[in-house]
Parts: structure tokens; sequence; C-alpha cells
């Protein structure tokens, strides 16, 4: 069974709020805001639940754009993480335990301290195309393999 995991990316016109990741799975990278979905939850709520909770946005219209599938050698726990973008968003941004946000100009991502997957992908996400990809890692900065698909619908 793999283990449902989300993404958020909130856009801004041009730019686009990131997270650097203060501790746990990706500390040390940017990233988008997203995590874990409780059981008693749709992904969609709890991607809404983490964007508010890492970095003090609410939005309530989350467009999905993504399937990103995630394996690692010798962890047999598939991590499929359902990926969104919203432009409609309040609050105000704040930091929280996990996540220091932080602005870029989406011509200036930040890519060498971001996942290593991000910059196959988020290409296409910034030409607004969907897209489907699977990735095995070894470690956490190696790529074996990858596929990569752009798609109608998700
Ligand atoms: C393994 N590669 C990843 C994981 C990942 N995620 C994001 C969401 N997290 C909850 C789990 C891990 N995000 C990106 N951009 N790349």
């Amino acid at each position: 069974m793999n283990k449902i995991l989300t993404l958020v990316l909130v856009r801004d016109g041009k730019r686009i709020l990131l997270g650097m990741k203060k501790r746990g799975f990706g500390e040390g990278r940017w990233n988008g805001f997203g995590g874990k979905v409780e059981k008693q939850e749709t992904i969609i709520d709890g991607a809404k639940r983490e964007l508010r909770e890492e970095c003090g946005l609410v939005s309530n219209i989350l467009e999905k754009i993504g399937l990103l599938k995630f394996e690692f050698v010798g962890d047999p726990q598939l991590l499929e993480v359902h990926v969104f973008t919203t432009e409609q968003f309040t609050g105000a941004v704040e930091e929280s335990s996990e996540m220091r946000p932080e602005w870029f100009d989406t011509t200036n991502i930040p890519f060498d301290k971001m996942w290593p997957d991000d910059k196959l992908w988020f290409p296409l996400y910034l030409k607004g195309q969907k897209f489907s990809g699977y990735f095995l890692f070894q470690g956490h900065d190696n790529i074996l393999k990858y596929t990569l698909d752009e798609v109608d619908d998700l």
C-alpha cells in the first residue's frame, strides 16, 4: 500500500512560495508545503490542512496538477505524492516549526537546494502542464531511473 502524501505549490503571478524544511524528511531542502493525509480526511483536505499548518496560508481552491511516485532502493514503502497548486489564498505567510517560507521568482528556482526530481517536473508545472512521474532513488540524492509523462487529466 502506497503512503499518500501531498505537495502544494503557491503561486502569486511570477512568484512562487517555497519553504525551507527545518527537520525530518527533506530537511535542508526548499519545497512546496505538504505532508501525510490523515485517515479521516480527503487528500485535498489534507493538502489544505498542511498548507495552513506549514505556512499560515488558507486556500479553498487547490488545483490537482501532478502525481509523483517515489521508490527508494531498499525501502518497500512507495510514496505517492499528490501535487496541487493555488493562486487564490488568504492569510499571512508565517514560519512554522516545519518550514521557513520564502518567495522566489519563477525564473530563479533554487533547484540545487531542492529534491533532485524537482528540476525534471517543475518546467512542466511552470508551463501549466499536468504531469505524472515515477522516480527510483538511491538514497536521497541520486535518481537511478525515472519516467515522466505529460497528462491531460489526473
Ligand atoms: C523524493 N522526492 C520528493 C519528495 C517530495 N515530498 C514532498 C512532500 N512531502 C510530504 C514528502 C516528500 N517532494 C519533492 N519535490 N520531491
